[in-house]
């Protein structure tokens, strides 16, 4: 997909791998709609996006992935603003493993009303043009990340969700694509969940065996993670492609061949 005129939405694009994801895409000649529920932080980030791209290439709206509503709404808008959408990135996301009901409702029940809503604005039969959608989950979709037990759970289901639905859409010849990222440790500010004790949750008592790991696996800019994202958004042969990006670089994850 070639990006040029394209129209994509970034959910938790005020900052972290959202607003890495956002520059990519405008570098590459995308108008991008970035969601958040930062709302100082997403309108700073727009001013500056204007000076570098022009204020018609990007749009910030407030908006929390928890209510249907909200994102209803802001898919709303985008069509309304651009015309059109080709793209969407499905990628707020926060560790919190005391208020663990709350990690799932943006974790993984967001990524689903955000591809819900994905699927209904860009399929071929609803008069959609077609379309990727890039769901974001982690290395801890792929593995045991042992001190964050439901942040593990939902990323495994991020993963879950994307692959079954990325056959379905083939399937059902809705003409979009649905990828998932499953990058390792990375700069932004979903880090300092290890310095607070409220996030932790129960198992914060484990924070240097996490540092460890952290250590271990080193971490990633968010444009070296950009980079990869492209690729997923681009690469018109990838369906249901799991993409794992670490220190070492990126690679696709093999699975047996589904049955049907
Ligand atoms: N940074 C990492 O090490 C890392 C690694 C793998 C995967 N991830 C995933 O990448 C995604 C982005 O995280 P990040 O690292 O950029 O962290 P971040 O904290 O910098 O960014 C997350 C963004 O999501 C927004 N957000 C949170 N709750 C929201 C809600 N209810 N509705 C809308 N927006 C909301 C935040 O305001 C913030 O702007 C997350 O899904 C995270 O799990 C991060
Ligand atoms: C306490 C709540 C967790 C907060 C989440 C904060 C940061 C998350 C960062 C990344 O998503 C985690 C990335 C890599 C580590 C995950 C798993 C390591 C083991 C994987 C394996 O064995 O294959």
């Amino acid at each position: 997909m070639a990006l040029s005129g394209k129209v994509a939405l970034v959910t938790g694009g005020s900052q972290g791998l959202g607003k890495a994801f956002a520059e990519i895409l405008l570098k590459h000649g995308a108008k991008v709609s970035l969601l958040d529920i930062n709302v100082p932080t997403g309108n700073k980030l727009k001013a500056a996006l204007d000076e570098e791209y022009g204020s018609d290439r990007t749009c910030f709206i407030s908006c929390d992935v928890t209510s249907e509503t909200q994102l209803k709404e802001a898919f709303h808008k985008t069509l309304e603003s651009f015309g059109r959408l080709d793209i969407v990135c499905n990628n707020a996301g926060i560790g919190n493993e005391s208020n663990w009901e709350r990690t799932v409702d943006i974790n993984l029940n967001g990524v689903i009303r955000g591809s819900y809503l994905a699927l209904q604005y860009m399929k071929k039969q609803n008069k959609g043009q077609g379309g990727v959608i890039v769901n974001i989950a982690s290395m801890a979709g792929l593995g045991p990340f042992l001190s964050a037990p439901v942040y593990t759970a939902t990323k495994h289901a991020v993963v879950g969700f994307s692959r079954a639905l990325a056959d379905a859409s083939q399937v059902s010849d809705y003409g979009v694509r649905i990828n998932v990222l499953c990058p390792s440790f990375a700069k932004t500010e979903i880090l300092e969940t290890f310095n607070t004790d409220d996030l932790m949750g129960q198992f914060s008592n484990l924070r240097q065996t996490t540092q460890k790991l952290l250590e271990h696996m080193g971490v990633l800019d968010p444009s070296q993670v950009a980079e990869h994202f492209l690729q997923l958004v681009t690469d018109d042969s990838r369906n249901g492609a799991v993409l794992r990006v670490t220190q070492a670089g990126a690679s696709y994850m093999e699975y047996p061949k589904s049955v049907m």
